[in-house]
């Protein structure tokens, strides 16, 4: 078990206000957070009600006793906590290695603070240089997506099941894992291009979305830092 994610998580919830509509992340730190998001639950009787990122964080949230919530009842978020496959310097980011990176980014749309729990390996100087971008694409459209992106300079490769055959996101969709060979230059400029690209549905870059950090060590030490 990662010391580094568990500490992260753990912080995390400790964060979370009373009476508060949260989003729930997705991905083996945000796990660490439910429980013990959970665990203010049941102990100090915090009144707290989330909207989950995946079909796995729902299951999860549920065994656990977490209220939830859909879209349809909530205009506005008032704190979000995900995890990061990568993030940088100006907290610009790389997710959707667990493939939630479509609902993830429609919650942290409309979250008025999205908190990233991390292990201090995910702290990058250049996005792209440790974790290939997931790109999120109907189906249909794969092979006029990869082309695209191939390019744009980047190496598509289609994302395989776990156990070997086609992949979906909780969405339907595929998703390809996009090599940027020296990490990727201009992440504002090549979100703009994927957006645009049709049978896009969404990739993985997250810019201009996160509020705070929480980076934690091996060792337990956990750092919180604040956007400037
Ligand atoms: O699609 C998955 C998400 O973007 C996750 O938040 C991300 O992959 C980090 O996951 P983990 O905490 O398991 O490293």
């Amino acid at each position: 078990m990662s010391q580094a994610k568990l500490a992260a998580g753990r912080r995390a919830a400790d964060l979370v206000p009373d009476r508060s509509t949260l989003g729930l992340g997705t991905g083996s730190t945000v796990r660490f957070f439910l429980e013990r998001l959970a665990e203010r639950i049941r102990d100090e009787g915090l009144e707290v009600r989330g909207v989950p990122t995946s079909i796995d964080t729902e299951t999860v949230a549920r065994e656990l006793g977490i209220p939830l919530v859909g879209l349809d009842e909530v205009d506005l978020l008032d704190f979000t906590v995900d995890g990061a496959d990568e993030i940088d310097a100006e907290y610009r980011m790389i997710k959707g290695g667990g493939g939630a990176l479509l609902r993830e980014k429609v919650v942290a749309s409309i979250s008025r603070r999205e908190v990233i729990v991390v292990g201090r390996d995910k702290v990058v100087e250049r996005l792209g240089t440790t974790f290939d971008l997931p790109v999120e694409v109907v189906p249909f459209a794969l092979p006029v997506v990869a082309r695209q992106i191939a390019r744009l300079g980047g190496e598509p490769r289609e994302r395989q099941a776990a156990g070997g055959g086609e992949y979906r996101t909780d969405n339907g969709n595929a998703v390809l894992d996009v090599h940027f060979e020296g990490g990727i230059e201009d992440p504002e400029a090549l979100e703009l291009t994927l957006a645009a690209t049709p049978g896009v549905v969404e990739c993985g870059l997250f810019l201009g979305l996160a509020d705070a950090v929480v980076i934690a060590d091996d060792d337990g030490t956990v750092e919180v830092r604040e956007k400037g």
